[in-house]
């Protein structure tokens, strides 16, 4: 479980990230929206330790994040960043391999074991084609999915998800989203989400973040409203249930075209 209260983060003076708190637990995939610069990135930087907080405690099943061992924590906790450049010339099958570093000894090799657990990785997230691909002649879509796999390698407890799917067509962001899905009745799992639609029909339960403070939160059918789209994205939209999914629906609109409480 990911537990985060009165949580304050700062970049030089400027406070960035303003009395955060929230919980992430495993059978409730929490997703987060907001505007551009709103702090998504800087919460889940800090909840991985990347960033330290000027107030607050992030701990994870209990245990306070700054107490942590660095090896613990990498059992612990594994990281999609929207960011996935290594800069080297790695193999997608040395790069999943990273995954298991946490479990292997300094001077051990990989076990069965870990291979096994790669290969499985690689399968979920439809990569095991390309495993002795560099990873500098892959696709951007294709690295996303290969540091997805290492996220499952790495058989976490928590998971964090910078837009993890921004870069793949929509078919692997429906099968990946999947496969996330079921893992967070396991683990918990927080994601950050510009697809509203995706974060709509994936996430249990939707937190908005708005200028460093979480504004609303709740499932998404109570808090993806036309009128919640206009005051923080100042978009106008239609939202509609769908009759199958019975999960919110968004059209974004030409301004204007729209006005929020009616029909379009
Ligand atoms: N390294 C940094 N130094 C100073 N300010 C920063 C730094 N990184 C981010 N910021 C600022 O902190 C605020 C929050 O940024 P953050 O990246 O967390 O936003 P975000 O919600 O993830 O944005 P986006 O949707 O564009 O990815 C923004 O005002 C941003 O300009």
């Amino acid at each position: 479980m990911i537990d985060i209260a009165g949580l304050d983060v700062k970049y030089g003076a400027k406070k960035v990230l303003d009395a955060i708190t929230l919980a992430a637990d495993k059978g409730r995939f929490v997703g987060i929206i907001g505007p551009n610069g709103s702090g998504k990135t800087t919460l889940l930087k800090t909840i991985s330790r990347v960033l330290e907080p000027s107030a607050g405690i992030i701990t994870l099943d209990t245990i306070p994040l700054d107490r942590m061992k660095s090896r613990d924590l990498a059992r612990s906790l594994a990281v999609v960043p929207q960011e996935t450049g290594t800069g080297f010339d790695f193999s997608v099958r040395d790069v999943v391999l990273m995954g298991r570093y946490p479990y292997i000894g300094r001077f051990s090799k990989e076990t069965a074991e870990d291979d096994r657990i790669c290969c499985r990785a690689m399968e979920l997230t439809g990569i095991a084609h390309l495993a002795d691909r560099p990873i500098t002649e892959i696709s951007g879509g294709e690295l996303q999915r290969t540091i997805i796999a290492r996220a499952l390698a790495q058989q976490p407890r928590h998971l964090l998800l910078d837009e993890a799917t921004s870069h793949l067509d929509i078919s692997h962001q429906v099968d990946i989203l999947t496969t996330i899905k079921k893992l967070s009745k396991e683990i918990a799992v927080i994601g950050v989400f510009h697809d509203l639609n995706l974060a709509a029909y994936f996430c249990d339960e939707i937190m908005v973040i708005q200028s460093g403070k979480i504004v609303a939160a709740g499932p998404p059918e109570e808090i993806l409203t036309p009128a919640m789209l206009q005051s923080i994205f100042d978009l106008d939209a239609s939202v509609s249930i769908h009759p199958v999914t019975h999960k919110p629906v968004i059209v974004p609109l030409p301004k204007g075209m729209y006005k929020t409480g009616e029909d379009p």
